[in-house]
């Protein structure tokens, strides 16, 4: 599914968080969005996850609007928010039973796909125990799985790494990369951490709610005459800030 950004701009108040951002992601694949804390990351998610209504600009999903179509645009899209939305007394299963009830799915409809969720997120045999029991990157794994039970075609993860250890990090990268490659899943993965961007990823690189730049993540190096990812970030946004001055 194509997902085009089109002049999106927004502001809380007097403050403006977004300014003009346009590109467009490449369906089947993680997609980056990179920008350090402040940059508008969070607040383009709630504008795609129509947490927020959008002021200025348009989103295009297979070149239709969130605007005209914000219901088609919802059945597209599953999110795994910054902060957790899981209720941590109830068991693995329960948290996806009552998700799928929300989304108007009977429990007749909603079994198998729970079972095949659970399966995919390798959580089947801890589907009985409570959220509090997992550690942070199984409990990352769920939401990604509740995420995924009305089968969207883009799934949004908002620092979905946050607070995890290094191995639970590289862990959940790969598990989501490998949901793509299954799944054709289009994936905007917002971080501040660029060691966990693959040379081959696109890149979307936001800095004070300007767009700095968009590509693949080796050519934006290349462009910059940098050594690596965080070097070329590093002068993209000194970049930016210099223009703005
Ligand atoms: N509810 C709000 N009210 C006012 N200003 C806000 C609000 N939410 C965010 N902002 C401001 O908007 C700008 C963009 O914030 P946003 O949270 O989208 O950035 P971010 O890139 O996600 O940052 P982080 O990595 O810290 O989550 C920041 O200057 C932030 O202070």
């Amino acid at each position: 599914m194509s997902i085009q950004v089109a002049d999106v701009s927004f502001t809380y108040g007097a403050h403006r968080a977004l300014e003009q951002v346009s590109f467009t992601l490449r369906t089947g694949c993680l997609n980056a969005l990179l920008g350090p804390n402040g940059a508008g990351k969070s607040t383009l998610v709630a504008l795609l996850s129509r947490l927020y209504r959008l002021q200025q600009g348009d989103i295009l999903l297979d070149g239709q609007s969130i605007r005209r179509h914000p219901r088609h645009a919802l059945r597209q899209l599953g999110v795994v928010f910054q902060q957790s939305t899981l209720d941590l007394d109830l068991t693995v299963r329960q948290n996806l039973a009552y998700h799928a009830a929300l989304h108007g799915l009977s429990r007749r409809a909603a079994a198998p796909r729970i079972e095949a969720e659970l399966a995919r997120q390798h959580l089947l045999e801890r589907q009985h125990e409570k959220v509090r029991q997992l550690n942070g990157g199984h409990r990352r794994r769920v939401e990604i799985a509740r995420a995924l039970l009305h089968q969207p075609r883009i799934l949004l993860l908002d620092e979905a790494s946050v607070g995890l250890d290094t191995a639970s990090r590289a862990a959940l990268n790969q598990h989501v990369r490998a949901l793509c490659a299954e799944q054709q899943l289009t994936v905007i993965w917002t971080t501040h951490l660029l060691d966990e961007i693959h040379d081959t990823d696109p890149v979307v690189m936001l800095s004070r709610g300007r767009l700095v730049a968009s590509g693949e993540a080796a050519e934006l190096v290349r462009q910059q005459q940098a050594a690596d990812l965080t070097q070329a970030f590093a002068r993209l946004s000194a970049n930016a800030l210099e223009a703005t001055a």
